[in-house]
């Protein structure tokens, strides 16, 4: 038996889909919840991952042994409350030690009926996530019988079967007012976001570089966004599989080529489906704070926040444009070698372009490097461009923030908007 568990505390059992099953201890609400089980890398700010909208329906283990260590506090919150389904940690820590400390992450959980399970072994959970894949999941402080507990589990809904977006978006409009940096006075651009489950960290960047931010809820119609009269409009992140929710593509599809538009993680995957892409479900997707995307304008690499188990399927646009791509050589290369093997990136600087009939020449901007999966894209033909992954970090690295200056750029009209040295991005 695992030693941790002779601690005096209530049990806990976490069943998976697959049959496998981890005797714990429960260390936030008691009771039992169902989800689809996901792990996260990132090495601190589970707050913030724990307070993202987009783990809504999801059950986040994390794979950092030690969780909780620095407390809890406001400063750090995603949203008001925590969307998720359900935490798993291995070690968690109950006497945080930090200047910023307002509370214990325990009773952070417990207060907002999160159910969480600690002492299971993250490192064999995510071993077996990365083999079978995403699956259901349950925790429960109830239900010990690992038997009973699998086959309930197995009877439970998929996530694609919840409207997540909606239980997570502003029920009504709000405004944030751009931060105005007196060092740097410049004209305060105004952007309609639409809220899917937004992170205030977005709003943070979006506000840092200096726009006013009208936001609204996932299903307003893209006539009343426009008669909000934007510069541009943004797509936020939000949970659930994108395939489900045709009410934010349709409106990203009637928004693109009328205004200038950046979207965000499922805002990206509104995008892409709006331009009649497909988007493909991962093995086990991408959660946390150290995922390496080139840049392939410029070939540098960004070390990026990510939290998304869909991706682009950048092929399903189109042909590639040999001329645009960089001639018939690329283009040959790029069917015959495997655009998921970090060589193919390493060996070559292409950003392959598609002809595509609704919004003209879409062009691939960014991959990430684990697996070569699409990451990036900008229409050459209309204002518009978007990113799988996070520029606003919370948690994790800065360097994509110069996404945030790229956006306030398009919609002051600069061509080359994109091109920003990712160095220089970090000065913003
Ligand atoms: N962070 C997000 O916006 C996630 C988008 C989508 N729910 C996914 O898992 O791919």
């Amino acid at each position: 038996m695992n030693p941790l568990l002779a601690k005096e505390a209530t049990r806990a059992l976490l069943a998976l889909e697959d049959g496998t099953t981890f005797e714990g201890l429960s260390v936030g609400a008691t009771g039992e919840t169902f989800g689809e089980l996901v792990f996260n890398t990132s090495m601190s700010g589970y707050q913030e991952v724990i307070t993202d909208p987009s783990y809504a329906g999801q059950i986040v283990a994390f794979t950092y042994p030690q969780i909780g260590n620095y407390g809890v506090c406001a400063a750090d919150m995603q949203s008001d409350g925590a969307a998720l389904a359900g935490v798993i940690v291995c070690d968690m820590c109950h006497t945080p030690n930090n200047w910023r400390s307002e509370g214990t992450l325990p009773d952070f959980l417990a207060q907002r009926g999160i159910v969480a399970i600690e002492c299971v072994d993250t490192r064999a959970l995510t071993l077996r996530v990365r083999e079978a894949g995403t699956m259901r999941c349950a925790i429960s402080t109830t239900d010990l019988d690992p038997a009973s507990l699998v086959a309930r589990v197995k009877a439970a809904p998929s996530i694609a079967e919840t409207n997540w977006v909606a239980k997570v978006s502003t029920p009504e409009p709000y405004d944030v007012d751009a931060k105005v940096d007196l060092d740097r006075p410049r004209r305060r651009l105004r952007v309609t976001a639409l809220d899917c489950g937004e992170k205030r960290g977005i709003l943070r960047g979006l506000i840092g570089a200096g726009m006013d931010v009208h936001v609204v809820p996932w299903d307003t119609p893209a006539e009343k966004i426009l008669a909000t009269n934007p510069d541009g409009v943004f797509l936020s992140n939000g949970p659930g599989d994108p395939r489900e929710l045709p009410e934010p593509a349709a409106c990203a599809e009637q928004l693109l080529g009328r205004v200038p538009v950046f979207g965000i993680c499922l805002g990206h995957q509104m995008i892409c489906q709006a331009a009649g892409a497909a988007i493909e479900k991962l093995p086990y997707g991408h959660h946390g704070g150290n995922q390496p995307v080139m840049n392939l304008l410029s070939g540098m690499v960004e070390v990026t926040a990510q939290n998304h188990n869909y991706g682009l399927v950048f092929d399903s646009l189109g042909e590639l444009d040999a001329e645009l791509s960089g001639g018939t050589e690329v283009v040959d290369a790029w069917h015959a070698a495997n655009t998921h093997d970090l060589r193919f990136w390493s060996e070559r600087r292409i950003a392959p372009v598609i002809s595509t009939e609704k919004f003209g020449r879409i062009r691939l901007t960014h991959v990430n490097l684990n697996d070569g999966t699409p990451e990036g894209i900008q229409f050459l033909d209309i204002p518009a461009f978007s990113v799988q992954y996070h520029p606003e970090a919370s948690p994790g690295p800065h360097d994509a923030v110069y996404l945030f200056e790229a956006f306030r750029r398009l919609m002051e009209g600069v061509p080359d908007y994109l091109a920003i040295d990712v160095r220089e991005g970090r000065r913003f």
